[in-house]
């Protein structure tokens, strides 16, 4: 975490993913949100987390359908970024191999060397857990 960010100097986290994999609906949890139900993101939605350990996060929430991608690559250049928040469907066993092209994707940007990275499994299903 860069030493300048606190509850006035938020830090930036980037949430991606294919269309649909949860993205929205992760951060609607961490903001305590239930029983909402959620829509496709336009664009980008901006969303302020409450602080943890006095340090204040911006998640930039991004829409996933294939039309807007480019657009992550061209907002990585110019976001001053603490993390990126990377969630895959992983009920969708056919698109893992897109989801997971993708994240190459941003991951061959050079400024993501530096940057830490998260990666949700979602969409575990019950039945997953008994083995
Ligand atoms: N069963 C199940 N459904 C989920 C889960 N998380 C999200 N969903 C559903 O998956 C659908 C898509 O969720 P969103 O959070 O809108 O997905 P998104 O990644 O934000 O999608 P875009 O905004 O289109 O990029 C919604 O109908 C959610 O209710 C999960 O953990 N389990
Ligand atoms: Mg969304």
């Amino acid at each position: 975490m860069g030493a300048s960010t606190s509850a006035e100097n938020p830090a930036s986290v980037i949430m991606l993913g294919l269309d649909g994999a949860g993205k929205t609906t992760i951060l609607k949890r961490l903001r305590e949100i239930e029983n909402e139900d959620t829509s496709p993101t336009i664009g980008i939605d901006l969303k302020e987390l409450e602080p943890i350990d006095g340090i204040t996060f911006h998640v930039f929430d991004f829409c996933g359908l294939p039309k807007m991608r480019p657009v992550w690559q061209s907002r990585l250049e110019e976001m001053d970024l603490e993390g990126l928040i990377y969630v895959v469907d992983i009920s969708d066993e056919g698109r893992i191999p897109e989801s997971r092209e993708e994240l190459l994707k941003v991951l061959s940007n050079e400024k993501m060397i530096q940057i830490p990275l998260l990666v949700i499994a979602n969409k575990k299903s019950q039945s997953m857990y008994v083995c």
